[in-house]
């Protein structure tokens, strides 16, 4: 049983998953992190083989590593692939957010992600997935404007209040 880590782009998902597993002395992966080792940047995968591969990719890391992982941070479009949703059942799943305001800041220069080109992409793609975002979460926590480590203690003790296998299993 993993915590996984749902949500929009530059809501803090890889960053909080790093510290979070640091924290609970759990095994930790980034999802995008395994595509990128093993298959290339993600601009050069969509541009050599268009976004419905890298969806593809993307389902099998994460099928490969729920279960085996303790805490798993996933890229921000993979809860919209119904099999990924399935497999998501059991497991602790984390929903991070961010405001506008904050992710204009985060996303600013960074080319990275291929499907935002800034804020107006990013609050489309938002309000497109954010049902399913919601609908999949156990709980949200909002990270504009806070510290990581500050966001990291809430995830933690609210997982420690909550784990559905309680804390012991967590970590
Ligand atoms: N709480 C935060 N405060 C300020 N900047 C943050 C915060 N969380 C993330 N960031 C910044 O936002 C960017 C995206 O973070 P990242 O963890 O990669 O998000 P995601 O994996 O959800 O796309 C990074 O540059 C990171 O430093
Ligand atoms: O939202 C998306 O569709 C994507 C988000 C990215 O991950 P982050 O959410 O970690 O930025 C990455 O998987 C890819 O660029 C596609
Ligand atoms: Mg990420």
């Amino acid at each position: 049983m993993s915590v996984v880590l749902i949500g929009p782009p530059a809501a803090g998902k890889s960053r909080a998953g790093r510290r979070l597993a640091k924290v609970l002395g759990a095994s930790y992966a980034d999802t995008d992190k395994v595509i990128v080792a093993r298959h290339g940047a993600i601009p050069d995968i969509f541009a050599a083989h268009g976004e419905l591969e890298f969806r593809r990719l993307e389902r099998d890391v994460i099928a490969e590593h729920l279960e085996t992982t303790e805490v798993l941070s996933l890229g921000g479009g993979a809860v919209m692939d119904v099999e990924t949703q399935a497999r998501l059942e059991g497991h602790t799943v984390v929903l991070l957010t961010a405001s506008p305001a904050a992710i204009t800041e985060r996303i600013t220069g960074n080319s990275k992600r291929p499907l935002i080109t800034g804020i107006e992409s990013w609050t489309q793609i938002y309000e497109a997935r954010r049902e399913t975002y919601e609908r999949l979460a156990d709980v949200s926590f909002d990270t504009s404007f806070r510290p990581m480590v500050r966001v990291v203690e809430d995830i933690a003790e609210w997982l420690e209040q909550n784990s559905k296998e309680g804390p012991s299993d967590v970590a």
